[in-house]
């Protein structure tokens, strides 16, 4: 059974759809890019594979003993959010939570988990730093550490690169391909850069007017066959 899957899942709010009858299937250490125009419902996708909103109808299905607690999550960057008080180490530590529960403090086990995904998110030195007096790439890189404190299983990225300039993209990239290639990390990321994001995936899930899921191969051969398509991967 795959890690993830999402059998004909229709997705909305208060019962309006946003989009309807998406399928797909993740097997663990995939690299799913997710595409698809803007307002198709990418976000709300992610939302409901969290749990954090009910599908409309449809199933999500998780294999190899995934609970949705130890799905990470980097959500799309807020105005609010880049603005917040706390220091680089509490944010991150903060990625624990779902497996604290009502207990109000960190076990040495969560510190060091915090500890070790600040090294590999090479922030390590900024641990004791304001959170919002750092670089969007560093803040990227914070919130990305934060995640993996929740999951060693799979990560789910909202646009991480977002904002970023070109060497703070690429660094980002970089990063995510490690923890998919050397971690075995399975990654799901939604992109509006198709031709950058696409590079490393495995696989692509392309929701709009129409849906599209297979590998990246199949999702080539797929937009060469619409033309049209200015995309270089
Ligand atoms: N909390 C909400 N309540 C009601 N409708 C919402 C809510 N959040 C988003 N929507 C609507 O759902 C639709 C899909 O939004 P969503 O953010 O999932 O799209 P997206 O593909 O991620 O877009 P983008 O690429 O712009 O981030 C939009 O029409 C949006 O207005």
């Amino acid at each position: 059974m795959p890690q993830l899957t999402c059998e004909n899942l229709t997705v909305g709010y208060d019962g309006k759809k946003v989009r309807e009858d998406v399928s797909f299937a993740v097997e663990r250490g995939d690299y799913l890019c997710i595409v698809g125009e803007n307002g198709s419902g990418k976000t709300t996708l992610m939302k409901t594979i969290l749990g954090l909103q009910s599908p409309i109808s449809g199933k999500i299905l998780m294999g190899e003993g995934l609970k949705p607690t130890e799905i990470g999550y980097l959500p799309q960057q807020t105005e609010v959010q880049k603005d917040f008080p706390a220091s680089v180490r509490e944010i991150v530590r903060s990625g624990c939570q779902s497996r604290c529960g009502l207990r109000p403090f960190y076990t040495r086990t969560e510190k060091q988990m915090a500890q070790e995904a600040m090294c590999k998110m090479r922030i390590d030195d900024l641990a004791g730093r304001c959170y919002r007096e750092l670089s969007g790439g560093q803040q990227q890189r914070v919130l990305l550490a934060r995640a993996l404190c929740a999951t060693q299983k799979m990560l789910l990225l909202d646009e991480p690169v977002s904002g970023l300039d070109p060497a703070a993209t690429a660094e980002m990239y970089r990063l995510i391909e490690q923890l998919n290639r050397e971690d075995g990390i399975t990654i799901l990321m939604i992109s509006h850069d198709v031709g950058a994001a696409v590079k490393a995936a495995s696989h692509v899930l392309h929701i709009g007017e129409t849906t599209f899921f297979g590998t990246k191969a199949q999702y080539l051969h797929h937009i060469a066959q619409e033309g049209g398509d200015n995309t270089h991967v």
